[in-house]
């Protein structure tokens, strides 16, 4: 790896690789480079075979400081700006727990939209390799755009990207986010404040149905900054019979004090 300022032509290269739609054909104009070209260099600076291997063997992994704090910290305050957003959601309605919110509106903020399409093409042997060894008839796309396509063609075309607000007391229930019968197995989220610093409690927490056995729960603090790619679903483990499916959801504990704000990257569009 060598430390020098990437080039418009490098970016552009980069951004291909990770199966980037450019506007005008190859051109980058229109693009706000800084944020774009800081999103596609840190990804390509990863250890996917790490993070893959991390997803195989839990169904997790944490990817430190992916997100800078000025970045993290203009999301939250945009978390008033009603023009970004769909749909804001009062989680307490639903009994899915304590807090608010928002499903942004296309087209995404472009870090948002960088960390989608980048993040995709590297995940996506994980997915298309769980649906090998469980036998499940899916095979998922190379790019994110062909993906997104599948999903507009089955009728999914609402964007799933959302940012969330916590208060004290504040949790969010065991789910698993599926918005029709197009789903990508894989989904992460970035963690916007600092957890000991802005609020305390609120940890992430994924549980893991183990077969004939009870639930296992991991417990995650995130730094600020932080993103965590984890399964939506489920993921296959390999058992004495061959390979079997353990389901896993996600939620938050409840919030001891402050407030929290994450944001969610869900790969498959919503039917509403
Ligand atoms: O607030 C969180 O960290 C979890 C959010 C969540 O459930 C999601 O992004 O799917
Ligand atoms: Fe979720």
């Amino acid at each position: 790896m060598t430390n020098r300022k990437p080039l418009r032509k490098d970016i552009a290269r980069v951004a291909i690789a990770c199966g980037v739609r450019m506007k005008n054909g190859n051109q980058l104009k229109n693009i706000t480079l800084n944020k774009m070209e800081q999103i596609f260099s840190l990804i390509e600076t990863q250890d996917w075979s790490r993070i893959s291997r991390s997803l195989h063997e839990k169904g997790f992994v944490i990817i430190k400081n992916l997100f800078s704090t000025d970045l993290c910290e203009e999301l939250i305050n945009s978390y008033d700006n009603d023009t970004r957003y769909r749909k804001t959601i009062l989680m307490e309605r639903y009994r899915f727990g304590l807090g608010e919110y928002k499903y942004f509106k296309y087209p995404l903020p472009e870090p948002i939209l960088a960390l989608r399409e980048g993040i995709y093409p590297k995940i996506v042997s994980v997915a298309n390799r769980w649906m090998n060894e469980l036998k499940i008839n899916a095979a998922f796309p190379s790019t994110f755009n062909e993906m997104q396509r599948h999903c507009h063609e089955q009728g999914q075309t609402k964007p799933t990207v959302l940012i969330l607000k916590y208060h004290e007391g504040g949790f969010n229930t065991l789910h698993q986010d599926l918005y029709g019968t197009v789903y990508f197995p894989l989904q992460m989220v970035i963690m916007l404040n600092q957890i000991g610093k802005d609020y305390t409690g609120g940890e992430f927490v994924i549980t893991e149905q183990v077969p004939r056995a009870q639930s296992k729960a991991n417990v995650l603090q995130l730094n600020q900054g932080d993103l965590l790619i984890f399964t939506t679903n489920f993921r296959s483990v390999k058992g004495v019979k061959g390979f079997h499916k353990v389901n896993m959801k996600h939620g938050v504990s409840p919030l001891h004090t402050g407030q929290r704000y994450a944001l969610g990257i869900i790969f498959h569009d919503a039917l509403n």
